[in-house]
């Protein structure tokens, strides 16, 4: 049988068969030597032994301070600790991609294959006795009664931060830009860029963004109700918009995403990026007045995505982290080292961004309070309040807490969905993926959950705390005090979302330059971006409130559990 399914190579090391009952381990390039590559060289000794764990550096960032007010003011002190963060996360990511959906060993298809998302971990050979390798039950739980017992929201938790609704939304709008799972060819499959390429505002392909194009003065269509700017209907576009309910004629815009329509809230994004696109043409023209109309839209669209970048991380990764060291958006940290601009999307990223428990169940804008059911496929409620309504509305509104027994009833069926397409296509078990990103396995369900009643349910399931689920790992997992979530969504999501970000076009040396965005004007416009510009420079009223955090949220601690022992920070949930 096959010797590799008990994963016998330790740090990187890769597992090969020699006949039908034995193997050896590959330590090439790994720093580690002997039978299973588990005895380290002598200067990774050091390394590891200099190595600050995770959670020490994460209370380091989220505690003193005054200690980061005073780095966060000098520039070259903020620029080198950003740097580490750079190059450290990013240095863990395989690039070019090693692994596809199809096989349990490294191959040129998965480098040459598109349509595929990447994995950073190879399938579980499908020979193995359990579906997790050897550990384990044969037959993994079902998913129902995992879904009924670990994600079913009985009460909404809020999210402990003060993480607001605006976040939410945004954090959906963003990553279904380079989240496409094509489901008709199978969860393997994605029909995306591979990166923050923009088709979530520009359309999924030349064709569909001719049809959202003025094609005047480099602008996107639009209409104007109640004296604001708005997506055009889509019976004057054409575009491919897809609803999860039959929609009216006046409820259907056409938008960069086919997705888009069915939530106020990525509505409202959707709209606000179009504005602000059309705004900052109008800014080119006169900047640039002898430019045609595809310089304009060109140079607007660079302009959007470095505004984007800039955004998500000085403040959606900031809100995320709940760090004291201020983050920043600075390509040429990374100029002179060892780094490739390319990026390949992972289903295993793809998992760890379901972070569907942050959807509240119903919403309160302007005082008038919708269910979701209310609240699906009805854009117009944006319209109605006006835009300025409805992002105070949003930003005053707590998120919910992405941690067990959260999942609102309307999103379980996407849950169970990945669940599924985790078994599908063999994703390893949580421990492994764990130590494929430099973190402890877990010894103990109680390890895992910090709660004993958790840790209960658990192990009835899986049994064996090395056949615990990858997605169901990161939902479970104990959370740090004062985090968003658990140590493992961090240091794996971490380094995906840096090399998503930082490996983009725009960052690298030849387009990273005034010129590149139409001059100092447009330079500067990516330079200062903020969510607060993005809304209130394309608002006609007086600026709202928009903001990430709720505003004055105190953040109250967390009630100790039944069935948690010392700190319950961990789980806002009982069980
Ligand atoms: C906490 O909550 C969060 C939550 C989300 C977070 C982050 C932090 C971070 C910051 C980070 O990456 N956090 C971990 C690494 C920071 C510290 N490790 S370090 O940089 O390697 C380092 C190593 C050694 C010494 C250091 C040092 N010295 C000088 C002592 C100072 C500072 C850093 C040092 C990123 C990008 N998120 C994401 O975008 C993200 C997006 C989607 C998903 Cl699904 C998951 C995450």
């Amino acid at each position: 049988e096959n010797l590799c399914c008990s994963y016998p190579c330790q740090n990187g090391g890769v597992c090969l068969t020699k006949g039908f009952n034995d193997y050896e381990c590959d330590c090439t390039n790994t720093d580690f030597y002997g039978k299973h590559c588990e005895v380290p060289s002598f200067s990774k000794r050091i390394k590891l032994w200099l190595k600050p764990s995770p959670s020490t550096l994460h209370n380091l960032l989220v505690g003193n301070k005054w200690f980061w007010n005073i780095v966060n003011s000098i520039p070259f002190m903020r620029k080198f600790i950003m740097k580490r963060v750079y190059t450290i996360r990013a240095d863990i990511i395989d690039s070019p991609p090693t692994y596809d959906n199809e096989h349990s060993y490294i191959t040129l298809d998965a480098n040459y294959n598109l349509s595929f998302f990447t994995r950073t971990l190879p399938p579980v050979p499908i020979e193995c006795p359990t579906p997790m390798g050897v550990a384990g039950k044969t037959k993994l739980p079902d998913i129902d009664e995992l879904v009924q017992k670990l994600f079913v929201r009985e009460k909404f938790k809020p999210e402990l931060r003060g993480t607001s609704a605006l976040f939410s939304f945004f954090a959906q709008h963003f990553t279904h830009q380079f989240f496409k799972t094509d489901i008709k060819r199978g969860p393997q499959y994605q029909w995306g860029g591979h990166g923050v390429d923009m088709t979530h505002v520009y359309g999924k392909d030349k064709h569909d963004e001719h049809l959202l194009r003025s094609f005047k003065d480099g602008k996107l269509k639009f209409q104007t109700i109640n004296n604001e700017d708005w997506p055009p209907l889509n019976k004057d576009v054409g575009v491919e918009m897809k609803y999860i309910m039959p929609v009216k004629e006046d409820s259907n815009f056409a938008l960069g995403h086919s997705f888009f329509g069915n939530l106020p809230g990525l509505f409202m994004y959707a709209t606000i990026w179009m504005r602000e696109h059309n705004r900052v043409c109008d800014v080119m023209k006169k900047e640039h007045p002898d430019w045609d109309d595809e310089r304009l839209f060109q140079t607007g669209k660079l302009i959007l995505l470095g505004a984007t970048i800039r955004i998500v991380v000085e403040e959606y990764i900031q809100q995320l982290s709940n760090y004291n060291f201020k983050l920043l958006f600075d390509p040429t940290l990374l100029f002179g080292e060892p780094f490739q601009y390319q990026n390949r999307v992972a289903l295993e990223f793809n998992h760890l961004y379901h972070w569907h428990p942050l959807m509240p169940d119903d919403f309160n804008i302007g005082g008038t309070n919708y269910t979701i059911k209310d609240f699906l496929v009805n854009p117009r409620i944006v319209i109605k309040h006006g835009m300025a309504t409805f992002v105070d509305s949003l930003s005053k509104q707590n998120a919910g807490s992405i941690t067990v027994k959260n999942h609102g009833k309307y999103t379980l069926n996407v849950v169970k969905e990945l669940m599924k397409h985790g078994r599908t296509l063999r994703l390893q078990s949580f421990n492994n993926y764990r130590k494929r990103f430099n973190l402890p396995p877990h010894k103990s369900f109680q390890e895992l959950t910090g709660n004993k009643k958790l840790a209960k349910v658990l192990e009835n399931f899986y049994g064996d705390i090395d056949a615990v689920e990858f997605y169901v790992g990161l939902i479970t997992e104990k959370r740090r005090p004062k985090a968003v979530f658990g140590e493992a969504i961090v240091e794996m999501g971490a380094p995906y979302s840096l090399k998503g970000l930082m490996a983009n076009p725009i960052c690298s040396p030849k387009y990273w330059k005034p010129s590149t965005f139409g001059g100092e004007i447009g330079w500067e416009i990516v330079n200062t971006a903020t969510l607060q510009k993005l809304f209130c420079q394309n608002l006609k009223e007086d600026c709202p409130i928009v903001s990430f955090k709720v505003p004055d949220f105190v953040e109250e601690q967390e009630k100790p559990l039944d069935g948690c022992d010392g700190d319950c920070q961990q789980h806002g949930g009982e069980l």
